[in-house]
């Protein structure tokens, strides 16, 4: 350990880490991530089982040599019944790459929450059709907070339709972000007439349906992270092109891809980096597993503007 450990908790977080900065640096880590010569190492995430108590431990470790930074986030995520207010919690630990020695450890809930909602506003960047009209969100915890934040921000969405199962998180969502939300009574309801769509629920069978989906719409599926969880059924999953985080992620890790059997038509990364095409004229799916390599530049942006305010400061 290093002679003085930092620690940066959320509220220091929320206050240095700028959505404006984050996106450039996600996508310059998506493109090196889908390249042969990216300099990233990440092996898939290893996921243990903590099954009396209804949660999993993830371990999720990454070395970006470009920008030079050594990050493991441990995050752990708990489905109902558990005692936790909220189902996920996050570490993160910052390491000098030169020597392994551990430098910073910083709360892991802000940045697991605006790098996954960059990352699926990223991928809606690039996939997303002409028109723009209405968004849906279907789930209402802080991801679906979070997702909200920065597509509210980023496109010009004319409406917001939100679902999730109870009432009350639904009702808690629309008091919690500072905007316009049409609450509907069910997810079809939601997703009609939708241009994007983004799942963001602890599903762990199909809440979303092909046959609901307006033709030339763009969906991000961020939850069912298990081989066994699912939130999109088979007719949409076989139909749209799909496109992932991580094709190893992928394949060992979503429900979605392995028990529907669909095709996975390119990373996110190649699109960005331009070796595969985004398909606007037809439905995608992005399929989100979240990626250490996200946590490694968000953790090293985080600690380098630390790192600019103490200096000013001393
Ligand atoms: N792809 C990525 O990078 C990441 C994905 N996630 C995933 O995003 C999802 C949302 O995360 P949080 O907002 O933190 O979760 P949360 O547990 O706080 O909220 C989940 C929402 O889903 C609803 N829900 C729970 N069980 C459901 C079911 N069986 N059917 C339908 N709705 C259900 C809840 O009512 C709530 O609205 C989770 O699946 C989580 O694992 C989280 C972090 C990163
Ligand atoms: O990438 C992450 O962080 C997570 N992904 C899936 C669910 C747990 C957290």
């Amino acid at each position: 350990m290093a002679d003085r450990l930092t620690y940066i908790g959320s509220g220091e977080i929320e206050e240095l880490l700028l959505d404006s900065e984050l996106i450039p640096v996600l996508e310059r880590a998506l493109a090196n991530f889908s390249s042969e010569d990216g300099g990233v190492e990440q092996p898939v995430r290893s996921t243990v089982p903590v099954a009396k108590y209804n949660g999993f431990l993830g371990v999720m470790p990454a070395y970006s040599a470009k920008d030079d930074a050594l990050v493991t986030k441990l995050v752990r995520f708990y489905q109902a019944n558990s005692s936790a207010s909220s189902s996920h919690h996050a570490t993160v630990l910052l390491f000098d790459p030169s020597n392994g020695i551990l430098k910073a450890v910083m709360d892991g809930r802000v940045i697991t929450e605006k790098r996954t909602a960059a990352v699926s506003a990223i991928a809606t960047k690039y996939l997303k059709s002409k028109n723009l009209d209405i968004l849906c969100i279907l789930g209402a915890g802080p991801e679906a907070v979070s997702h909200y934040e920065i597509f509210t921000k980023m496109f010009p969405f004319k409406q917001v339709k939100v679902w999730s199962r109870t009432r009350e998180r639904v009702e808690k969502f629309a008091k919690t972000v500072g905007g316009p939300v049409t609450i509907c009574a069910s997810a079809k309801e939601a997703v009609l007439d939708a241009d994007v769509v983004i799942t963001v629920t602890m599903a762990t069978e199909p809440i979303l349906f092909g046959e609901w989906i307006k033709p030339g719409a763009h969906i991000n599926a961020v939850g069912a992270c298990r081989p066994d969880w699912r939130e999109l059924d088979d007719g949409l999953m076989k139909s749209a092109v799909l496109y992932v985080d991580s094709r190893e992620g992928a394949i060992r890790e979503s429900g979605d891809v392995i028990l529907s059997g669909a095709e996975i038509f390119a990373e996110l990364g190649e699109v960005v980096k331009g070796t595969k095409p985004a398909v606007r004229d037809r439905t995608t799916v992005f399929k989100s597993l979240g990626m250490a390599i996200e946590d490694t530049v968000t953790a090293k942006l985080i600690y380098d503007c630390w790192e600019v305010k103490n200096k000013q400061k001393s």
